[in-house]
């Protein structure tokens, strides 16, 4: 078997275990199976060796009966010759304790005549020993030694249903979870005022008084300080200690234009693109179709590229949108090797310019739709760099791919449904030479990862997908690395890149 057929097979076990199918995932598993466990969870009879298919679900069941949730999210998967190791977070929650964490591990396989012949999963014995194990809950010693009277204040929780909680030891439940994602709209709307009202690019040169910024921009006073106090509780603003407000590292960077780096336009046609099609949500939930043009099951690009006014607000998100990608590229790959880079569906051309600027001796083609000439030429010529990029008019449907030494594919798979996917891989993997790399970066997620942050981001990116785009959607990293050893490259990997986006790179060997 190939390494993708053994990352195939391990994948596909996972996906089973997943879905709470035990015999499908013992399918995949060789009747002499080396079960391999750190011997810190011996006392919990989770640690040591165990052998043989009866062994390995004996020890799935004494798991099962100690943890109500074990979720393995794979994240990455590497495979050499019979190996295939595996990194990811494994989800777990005590039975005993109700205690639930994730839980760092790295699983190794070994792999023969199609099947999984030894597994060992490595992990840190504290953390889950810390799950399952009581915690000493002895109140410390008052120094009265009167426990008896509470004071005035606390006598709410003296009474019913939640005195009986607490005194059962369970937190408090709150509402406000809910009031506040509820309202969370108010903080992007916060944002996008403050963005259209050129706020940040009026702070660029130092911090202002609210009545210097009243007058600046032609503001009402009425709700200006609210507004001020709020941006600098969302972290793009910091008050002062006489009272003026200034930017923040972040606004300052990332909101302004000082640094060639500002990702304003994302948010901002956040506000002119996206929130109607959101406002569909529920509709795309019962019908699974897109809540702007493409609904009728088009081309979403065909009516946006129709607009002119609608396009320059997508190639200003564009760009913002592949601002984090493009400095994690310029800065964490090698391009000591590489000549010439093609970016396939380059928009306005910023992971270009920000790859071109870092790295002198490449040059690079942008692949997009003729229509698109036009905004990366200007951003090109804007940026100095017309001489060492320039732009190739087509269709990725129709058109072969430039060739170059390394190809990218960014926030372009996650628009389109598994079948093209995969044909714009097997397309990039033609159009390089021998040793080439296509570098693929989205906000690729996971269908059983619930966390918060970026795992959330990436679920909303994925719903984001199937509203703009009648077979969009988002993916695991784990898909991506089968997807591309299905293209035929021979050396694959996935890592993450930056906030929410991973990397899946493949060699042509
Ligand atoms: C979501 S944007 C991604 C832009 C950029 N790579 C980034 O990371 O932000 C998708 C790009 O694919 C381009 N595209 C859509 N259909 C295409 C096609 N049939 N051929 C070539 N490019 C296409 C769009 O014009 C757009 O620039």
């Amino acid at each position: 078997m190939t390494g993708h057929d053994n990352i195939a097979l391990i994948s596909a076990s996972y996906d089973a275990f997943r879905r709470g199918d035990l015999d499908a995932a013992l399918a995949f598993f060789h009747p002499d199976i080396e079960w391999v466990h750190p011997d810190g969870m011996s006392d919990h009879d989770l640690g040591g060796v165990e052998r043989g298919l009866p062994a390995v679900k004996a020890f799935m069941a004494r798991a099962r009966s100690l943890f109500a949730e074990v979720g393995m999210r794979p994240d990455t998967f590497f495979a050499e010759g019979d190996q295939v190791v595996v990194t990811g977070v494994n989800h777990m929650r005590a039975a005993a304790t109700g205690r639930e964490a994730d839980i760092t591990v790295v699983h190794h396989w070994r792999i023969r005549d199609g099947k999984a012949v030894r597994f060992e999963d490595l992990h840190d014995t504290a953390a889950i020993r810390a799950l399952l194990e009581p915690v000493d809950e002895t109140p410390p010693e008052t120094a009265s030694g009167d426990e008896e009277a509470a004071p005035a204040g606390e006598k709410a929780v003296s009474g019913g249903a939640e005195a009986e909680a607490v005194s059962r030891g369970e937190e408090r439940v709150e509402p406000w979870p809910v009031i506040r994602t509820g309202f969370r709209f108010w903080e992007s709307r916060v944002l996008m005022s403050a963005i259209e009202l050129g706020l940040f690019e009026a702070l660029a040169d130092g911090p202002r008084s609210v009545d210097r910024i009243v007058a600046e921009l032609g503001l009402h006073e009425r709700g200006v300080r609210p507004f001020l106090d709020a941006l600098t509780g969302l972290g793009m603003l910091a008050r002062e200690d006489g009272g003026a407000y200034g930017l923040t590292p972040v606004s300052a960077r990332f909101l302004t234009d000082a640094q060639g780096t500002n990702v304003a336009g994302l948010p901002r046609a956040a506000s002119k693109l996206w929130w109607e099609s959101w406002k569909g949500l529920t509709e795309m939930l019962r019908t699974g179709r897109p809540q702007n043009e493409a609904n009728a099951g088009d081309d979403p690009f065909e009516a946006l590229y129709a607009d002119p006014e609608r396009v320059r607000a997508f190639h200003a998100a564009m760009a913002g949108g592949a601002t984090g990608a493009a400095l994690a590229l310029a800065r964490d790959l090698d391009w000591d090797g590489v000549r010439t880079v093609a970016d396939i569906g380059a928009a306005g051309g910023a992971v270009l310019r920000a790859l071109l600027t870092a790295h002198p001796h490449l040059t690079g083609v942008g692949f997009d739709l003729p229509q698109v000439r036009p905004h990366f030429e200007q951003a090109a010529r804007e940026a100095g760099l017309a001489g060492r990029m320039r732009f190739e008019g087509g269709s990725f449907f129709t058109d072969d791919l430039p060739g170059a030494d390394r190809i990218v594919l960014g926030h372009v798979l996650c628009d389109w449904d598994a079948e093209t996917k995969r044909d714009l891989l097997a397309k990039a993997f033609k159009a390089l030479p021998d040793g080439g790399e296509v570098v693929v970066y989205d906000l690729m997620t996971d269908p059983g990862r619930t966390g918060g942050g970026d795992d959330l981001f990436g679920h909303l990116i994925n719903l984001h997908m199937m509203l703009e785009s009648p077979g969009g959607h988002g993916y695991r990293p784990a898909d991506a690395a089968v997807w591309l050893r299905e293209a035929g490259f021979g050396r694959v990997s996935v890592r993450p890149l930056s906030g929410p986006e991973w990397l899946a790179v493949g060699v042509k060997e």
